[in-house]
């Protein structure tokens, strides 16, 4: 198949190699001439994979918008959240009419509160059957690596799931197939919050105790609110759900865990974004989840006391002591 990833990042670019290495035909868009000119002549992305010496042949890069989509069967979009709507508007009209579109974002929108196959379909004019999620326990570095690992694929359109998840299986990768979007996207998006709380305490010195509290408690908040959502709550047991938070809050490959850690040996938010390499979608998700949840009815407690964190920089002892209400409840 011809496939396009829009994206270069980290992610964009292992999952291109993933859908390279099961036999498609990829380019890669990315804004950057360098990049563009590293992945097309040299087989390299020496920004966001520098590791990788050689990205597969059958893998190439282009500036142009409508070139890079020319007859693609399927385009990834692989962009920081809160950029894919202004970026997305630039492809609307140029990507074929069949194409199936797939979303590896994990992320909220700002002000909007909308999730990444909200914003994908309004900003394409773009049906739900030609919609699908990717989301899964996938550390870009890993899977570059060629480590073996698993992922989810979501579409409405069960036949469509299967059309995307046949593209991106390898000897090393392998996809199940859902129809349950919300989960996917509520699951992906809303763990890099649970990351960032889990790195700060790492980072602070709590040890196991503590981290296992605020993955516990955050997978309840991330199940409520996507429940609330319309999600299936097994989704919430599966790879996308626990297997995503077991993998961010456990690794420092993980820029939303390690800019987490740094808040928690002291660096302020500003200073954790300079020295942070590539995006971490927590950090402008929080207060969307914060949002979503008041618009739901569902109370946030993590979310909520991250946000205290990033926009008026509490301690991480103070971020952990709004968790314990003194009321006594039902787990
Ligand atoms: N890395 C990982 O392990 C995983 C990441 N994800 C998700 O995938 C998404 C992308 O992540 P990743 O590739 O790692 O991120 P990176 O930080 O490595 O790259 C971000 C990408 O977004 C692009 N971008 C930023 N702003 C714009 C814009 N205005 N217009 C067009 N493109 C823009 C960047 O382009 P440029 O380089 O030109 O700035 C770059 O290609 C995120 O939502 C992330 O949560 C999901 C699973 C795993
Ligand atoms: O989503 C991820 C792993 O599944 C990657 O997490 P980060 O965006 O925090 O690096």
């Amino acid at each position: 198949m011809k496939i396009t990833v829009l994206g270069a990042g980290a992610w964009g670019t292992a999952f291109g190699q993933v859908l390279a290495d099961a036999g498609n035909d990829v380019t890669m868009w990315a804004m950057e001439p360098e990049i563009v000119e590293g992945i097309r002549d040299n087989h390299r992305n020496h920004v966001r994979l520098p590791f990788i010496e050689h990205l597969p042949d059958n893998m190439t890069a282009t500036g142009d918008r409508a070139e890079s989509v020319r007859d693609a069967e399927i385009v990834v979009v692989a962009i920081a959240a809160q950029f894919a709507r202004v970026a997305l508007a630039e492809f609307k009209g140029l990507i074929p009419d069949d194409a199936i579109v797939v979303s590896l974002m994990k992320g909220i929108e700002r002000n909007t509160n909308k999730r990444m196959d909200e914003v994908v379909r309004e900003s394409l004019d773009l049906p739900a059957e030609r919609f699908a999620a990717v989301s899964g326990p996938n550390l870009s570095k890993e899977i570059a690596l060629r480590q073996p690992a698993a992922t989810v694929v979501g579409c409405e359109d069960l036949d469509n799931a299967t059309k995307v998840a046949k593209a991106c299986t390898t000897d090393y990768f392998k996809a199940f197939v859902t129809t349950d979007v919300i989960g996917l996207e509520m699951c992906g998006s809303l763990k890099n919050v649970v990351a960032l709380a889990v790195g700060m305490a790492r980072g602070a010195g709590y040890g196991e105790n503590t981290a296992a509290m605020i993955e516990t408690r955050g997978l309840a908040e991330l199940t409520a609110l996507g429940k609330a959502a319309g999600a299936d709550p097994k989704t919430f047991a599966g790879l996308a759900g626990v297997g995503d938070l077991i993998a961010t809050c456990g690794s420092p490959l993980s820029r939303n865990y390690t800019f987490g850690a740094n808040l928690g040996k002291g660096l302020s938010k500003e200073e954790a974004t300079k020295v942070s390499n590539g995006v971490a979608e927590g950090v402008p998700t929080t207060d969307a989840v914060v949002a979503l949840g008041d618009e739901l009815g569902v109370p946030t407690p993590l979310a909520y006391a991250m946000s205290r964190v990033l926009d008026e920089g509490i301690s991480c002892a103070e971020m952990l002591s709004l968790l314990f209400g003194r009321e006594i409840t039902a787990e």
